[in-house]
């Protein structure tokens, strides 16, 4: 329609400019009154319909969040003293949800692939993350209010103004182009394009419209001294990746010395967050569960790849991104590869895997994509990146990051600790190749550098080919060449080292592995899982339920006597210690409230099942199970709880399957 009204108005000016006849200007002006009505009320109607979703979203967000914070799923920390931004503790039904998701999280990945588990340390030298590249360039974009000195992330204030912009349908074709090419490269932003930015869109501080300063990088990790002395700087990690790295010589050798593997790790990370918002999404200490799989370079075919071949995705590839429709694409992950749009069978396995476990943990699949990152979005060393993002109330939120990162981990830390991080790879025959030969002359060595001697020759085997040859030439030409050992340098004269090119005949060779990474934030999938599994009941909105899956719930079974009696109370208990014995969690409830109330209690904390122990219990020894969705209920002896209830919590059957053939019961009542 705006461009409708463009024409429209060309139109008339080129007709006034060649002068025509008046009746025809008229009747192109009328034309053009008519196009900005419509336009206008095509407006308005965008403009409410925006306004009603987004007062929609708000609404159910804030009676979720009620309900969450009710129940003590989780609630800001150290709220009695007014809470620290970005921090969050998590009570009974989140720690017992947190660790359901987690433990299914091994069950799917760890054991399921036979990963290796490690726990290392969150306090990490410095060293490690300077090797990493986090000391330098783990930073965000800051800028302050130059009055209240407040701090806000520079790309998200940016980012609100172009898409304030960017949702105005008057702007024109040009000017939409200008600005989603600047929201397209704003990550990439240096600090002074990023300063050129707020200064062409007027961007003053938030609520006070004060200036601000010019954005400079702000470092998110907490630095920390490791022991009294202050001497040896650390930082809280940022994430639980490098751990895995350094550990990779003794993984490779815990595995026999064979690739592929995969080494994972669940535990904390902290990153201080400049701006943490939108409740458990963005934070400052957080749970990360990541996997590093270790392979070949040149063989990324994944053997199981097979398995998923046919595991349907909503793929917003980056051809997608930047083409005219925008929009993600339906496709088979065999498809993906096959056509390169994932780079390679392993990646795309993980890819595969994972939207295999979050449908399972209770995540929409419709809410869920796959989007690739820009090239501008990837480090220079990665080859391909995919998150997986889910949709909830505050947008698409990526949860999953997914990389194929090359070698560039392993040569860090090994460039940077000068241990080697290598595989080692069999030839299928010998093969004659030109090799670096380095010979220290042990004598020479000894006589001339003493106590020094062990360090000039690590240093000399530790030379690259350039550098080894290079020393060469320069011992040949010059009669000495100056060589830098741990602490200082030396000289090295002729005769000290034999160094040459020698064809040999080799049997294998060393080789830095790839590695591929999904990276999974615990709190951001719960977060939306929440959102996917909250609902309010049509017929009464005072009851809000969690249809969480089984494996999920925080307690699998409520138990509950009919109403207060002594033998209703003790078959209640044996059935909650029954349940036990197969680490099956229960909540009896024996309080005197009406039947309704405490189902409806339960369903507020997302218990699957509940059992009603009534009048007829005693007299034949059933019990009726109620399922939370659907509130069917069925009659079975007390024996067959427990066989009934493992089926249904291990997703063995579902409801319908496990309860087939036995007696329908209306809705207990007190
Ligand atoms: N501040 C945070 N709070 C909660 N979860 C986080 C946070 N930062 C990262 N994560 C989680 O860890 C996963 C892997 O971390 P990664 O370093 O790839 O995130 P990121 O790309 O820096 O995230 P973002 O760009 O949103 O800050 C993310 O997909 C996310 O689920």
């Amino acid at each position: 329609m705006q461009d409708a009204v463009t024409d429209a108005g060309n139109n008339v000016r080129a007709l006034k400019a060649e002068k025509k006849d008046k009746a025809e200007i008229d009747a192109a002006i009328a034309k053009l009154k008519e196009l900005k009505l419509e336009l206008d009320t095509e407006i308005k109607a965008a403009m409410a319909a925006g306004d009603e979703a987004a007062a929609a979203k708000e609404q159910f967000r804030s009676k979720m969040n009620g309900a969450l914070e009710q129940r003590l799923f989780y609630i800001p920390s150290f709220k009695i003293y007014g809470g620290v931004a970005g921090l969050y503790d998590y009570g009974p039904p989140g720690c017992a949800v947190k660790s359901n998701l987690q433990a299914f999280w091994r069950q799917h990945f760890v054991l399921n692939e036979a990963m290796l588990e490690v726990e290392c340390p969150s306090v990490t030298p410095e060293v490690v993350l300077k090797a990493s590249g986090h000391v330098e360039k783990f930073t965000d974009l800051m800028v302050n209010d130059v009055v209240t000195k407040d701090c806000f992330r520079a790309d998200h204030l940016v980012e609100e103004n172009l898409e304030r912009m960017l949702a105005d349908p008057m702007i024109s074709a040009d000017k939409r182009r200008e600005l989603e090419d600047m929201l397209a490269r704003l990550e990439e932003f240096t600090p002074e394009e990023m300063g050129d930015a707020i200064t062409k869109l007027a961007i003053k501080a938030p609520e006070t419209k004060n200036d601000l300063t010019a954005p400079y990088p702000f470092n998110l990790m907490f630095p920390t001294q490791i022991g009294p002395s202050g001497a040896l700087q650390g930082y809280l990690r940022p994430e639980t990746a490098q751990g895995i790295f350094v550990n990779f010589r003794d993984l490779l050798y815990y595995n026999g010395g064979k690739l592929p593997f995969a080494a994972a790790q669940i535990g904390q990370s902290f990153r201080n967050e400049i701006a943490p918002r939108a409740g458990l999404l963005r934070v400052r200490e957080f749970t990360q569960a990541e996997i590093e799989h270790f392979v070949h370079p040149e063989q990324k075919d994944h053997s199981r790849f097979a398995e998923v071949a046919d595991v349907m995705l909503s793929l917003f590839s980056r051809d997608a991104q930047l083409g005219a429709v925008k929009k993600p694409f339906p496709m088979t992950i065999g498809e993906a590869v096959e056509k390169g749009i994932v780079a390679n069978q392993t990646l795309g396995y993980f890819i595969a895997r994972t939207q295999t476990f979050l449908e399972k943990i209770g995540v929409n699949p419709e809410r869920l994509r796959f989007r690739q990152h820009l090239q501008h979005e990837m480090a220079h060393y990665a080859e391909d990146c995919w998150d997986a993002e889910i949709e909830c109330s505050y947008g698409w939120i990526e949860c999953v990051g997914l990389a194929d990162r090359s070698a560039f981990d392993l040569k860090a830390h090994s460039d940077k600790s000068k241990v080697e991080l290598t595989a080692y790879e069999r030839f299928a025959e010998p093969k004659m190749v030109e090799t670096l030969v380095v010979e220290p002359n042990k004598k020479d060595m000894g006589k001339a550098f003493k106590k020094d001697a062990k360090a000039v020759t690590d240093a000399l085997m530790a030379l690259c080919q350039e550098d080894a040859l290079a020393l060469a030439a320069k011992v040949e030409a010059d009669g000495k060449a100056e060589l830098k050992i741990e602490g200082g340098s030396v000289e090295i004269l002729p005769g000290m080292v034999k160094i040459a090119m020698e064809t040999q005949k080799v049997s294998g060779r060393n080789f830095t592995p790839s590695v591929i990474e999904p990276s999974f934030g615990i709190g951001r999938i719960m977060y939306c899982m929440f959102e996917h599994s909250f609902y309010i009941r049509p017929e009464d909105e005072q009851k809000t339920v969690f249809r969480f899956s089984p494996i999920i719930a925080p307690i699998k079974c409520t138990i509950f006597p009919l109403v207060n009696d002594a033998g209703m109370n003790d078959l209640a208990g044996t059935i909650s210690r029954v349940l036990a014995t197969e680490g099956i969690s229960s909540k009896l409830d024996t309080t005197a409230v009406s039947v309704g109330k405490r189902y409806a209690r339960t369903d507020e904390l997302g218990v699957p099942f509940a059992v009603t122990v009534d009048h007829r219990s005693l007299q034949d020894n059933t019990v009726t199970i109620r399922e939370r969705d659907s509130c069917d209920q069925v009659r079975v002896a007390v024996d067959d709880v427990l066989p009934l209830i493992k089926k249904l919590c291990n997703l063995q059957a579902t409801w319908e399957e496990a309860t087939a053939g036995l007696e329908k019961q209306a809705a207990a009542s007190d």
